[in-house]
């Protein structure tokens, strides 16, 4: 008889591998099909490797200002292959370690390229020809690279991921696309030493920030030489020898190599979704209810499939959800659980300064009800003048309240400061009053004092806050 699994994942990224982790953590048999290797688009070309560049770049430039704190230090150069395998050992130990996992939660993995296909049995995923039966199947395919048709080669024009894999920095590079990927290679360039042109169709780097924490950002890379060429829409890259041209409406830049980072599509050509059933929406992402189920019976999607932030902790708690919505419908879970909301998601730009956010904008909150704005100048925080020393401009915190009411948004732009953002998630998810946060202590000195201090500003007490 064949088997029938509770439930078939295809995809074995951050979204694929989370449902399928907490699925049979909740006693589901799972079965988890990956064509690739399991932790996606984030492990292998995403998140870690950026990350770890960053890192090597943020390494340099500490050594490069070492003599503004007192300490004497020779800058001999950087090993562009080093760095990368710096950053292939931070992914194939986290890879390890993710497949020891899944394999001792007992998940059946399944390699190979999946099809779903529904028929009069239900759903079930045609991996390589070999029918894999379910009760429920979870798409979890995730994202690729947009290229605008341009011709990407993998040596002179490139996406984000021949990008992580040079073992030659360029000696000059253009950047297309101001968004996430375009600021953090600008940086990440910039600060191992390649001279960048970063090239964004709209007036500002990334759109759905707020615009006075994305103004710092933009000025501090412009300080460091980072060539802005914002409200620029590109209208063709040519290869032309060992040099690349990118025709911009006033002119022609010219550079070793370019960056196209102008967005991902959903990954979801050839996978049967029509004939199963599966509507997409107009943007060709999958159509989905909040509860992430699509338009076939048993067929749920998660991830970057879905439109909204694309972000690897976006997938997880898609995952989770979804995994404990499947056990609390077939009775294994008392618990309804509560979908994610997009809203609640926080955001963070790894770069230098980096920027993170988690709620609404100030427009956004000015529109939607109104709104209160407290904002802390971070050069009246020490931890932030000792993490950049010498920089005019240090950073801000901003928060935002309704008018009398809860928080709704909190937003940060400094050295290092991304990792305050988790107390952010919290004062926004809790949907907490400056009242029920200003008696919370933060320790000294630290970045959380800036963020402490915002806060009380909204709570009429501000303490070291200039009038
Ligand atoms: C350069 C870069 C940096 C990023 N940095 C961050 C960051 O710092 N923080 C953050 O939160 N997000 C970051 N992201 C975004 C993050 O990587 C994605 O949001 C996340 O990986 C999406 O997870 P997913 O599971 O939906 O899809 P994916 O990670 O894309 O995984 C999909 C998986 O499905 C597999 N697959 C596809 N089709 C099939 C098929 N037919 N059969 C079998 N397997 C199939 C693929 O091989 C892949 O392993 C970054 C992305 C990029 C490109
Ligand atoms: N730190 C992180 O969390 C992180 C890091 C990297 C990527 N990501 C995810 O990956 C996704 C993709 O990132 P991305 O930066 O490629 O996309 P994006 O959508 O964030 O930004 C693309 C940018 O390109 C611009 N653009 C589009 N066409 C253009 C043209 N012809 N000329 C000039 N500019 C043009 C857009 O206006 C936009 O600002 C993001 O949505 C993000 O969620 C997250």
């Amino acid at each position: 008889m064949t088997q029938v699994h509770d439930l078939a994942v295809l995809g074995g990224g951050p979204a694929g591998y989370a449902t399928a982790l907490r699925a049979a953590q909740l006693g589901l048999d799972v079965a988890l099909v990956e064509e690739r290797e399991l932790g996606g688009t984030c492990l292998h070309r995403g998140c870690v490797p950026t990350k770890a560049w960053l890192q090597a770049a943020k390494t340099r430039t500490t050594v490069a200002k070492a003599d503004r704190l007192g300490i004497g230090a020779i800058l001999t150069g950087v090993d562009a292959a080093k760095v990368r395998g710096f950053a292939d050992s931070l992914v194939s130990g986290l890879h390890r370690g993710l497949t020891g996992l899944i394999r001792s939660r007992g998940i059946r993995v399944v390699p190979g390229h999946g099809r779903l296909v529904v028929d009069a049995e239900g759903p079930a995923l045609d991996v390589d020809g070999e029918l894999l039966r379910a009760h429920n199947v979870v798409l979890a395919t995730g994202s690729a690279p947009v290229t605008l048709g341009l011709p990407t080669d993998g040596e002179r024009i490139l996406t984000s991921e021949h990008a992580l894999r040079l073992e030659q920095l360029p000696g000059r590079a253009v950047i297309l696309g101001g968004g996430v990927i375009g600021v953090e290679f600008a940086s990440l360039w910039r600060d191992l030493g390649v001279d960048v042109v970063l090239v964004e169709a709209r007036p500002h780097l990334l759109p759905n920030e707020d615009p006075d924490l994305v103004a710092v950002l933009e000025r501090r890379l412009r300080a460091r030489g980072v060539d802005l060429r914002l409200g620029a829409k590109a209208e063709g890259i040519v290869r032309d020898g060992d040099q690349v041209r990118l025709e911009l409406p006033d002119g022609t830049v010219t550079a070793d190599v370019a960056l196209i980072a102008v967005g991902r599509r959903p990954v979801t050509g050839g996978l049967g979704l029509e004939e199963a059933g599966v509507a997409l929406t107009s943007t060709g992402h999958v159509s989905a209810t909040r509860e992430l189920a699509t338009t076939a019976a048993g067929v749920f999607a998660v991830g970057d499939l879905i439109a909204g932030p694309q972000l690897a902790h976006r997938g997880y708690a898609h995952g989770i959800f979804l995994a404990e919505q499947l056990a609390h419908l077939s009775g294994g879970r008392p618990i309804r659980p509560r979908p994610p909301e997009d809203r609640d998601i926080p955001r963070i730009t790894y770069s230098s300064p980096q920027l993170a956010s988690v709620g609404l904008t100030r427009e956004q909150a000015a529109a939607t009800g109104g709104c209160e704005v407290s904002d802390f100048d971070l050069r009246g925080n020490a931890r932030a003048l000792m993490l950049a020393p010498g920089d005019r401009d240090a950073g801000l915190v901003r928060v935002i309240r309704r008018p009398g009411g809860a928080l709704v948004g909190v937003h940060l732009v400094g050295e290092d400061i991304a990792e305050l953002i988790a107390e952010g998630t919290l004062m926004v998810g809790w949907q907490a009053t400056p009242d029920d946060v200003k008696d919370l202590i933060h320790p000294h000195p630290s970045l959380s004092e800036a963020l402490a201090e915002a806060n009380l500003t909204l709570a009429g007490s501000a303490l070291h806050m200039h009038a």
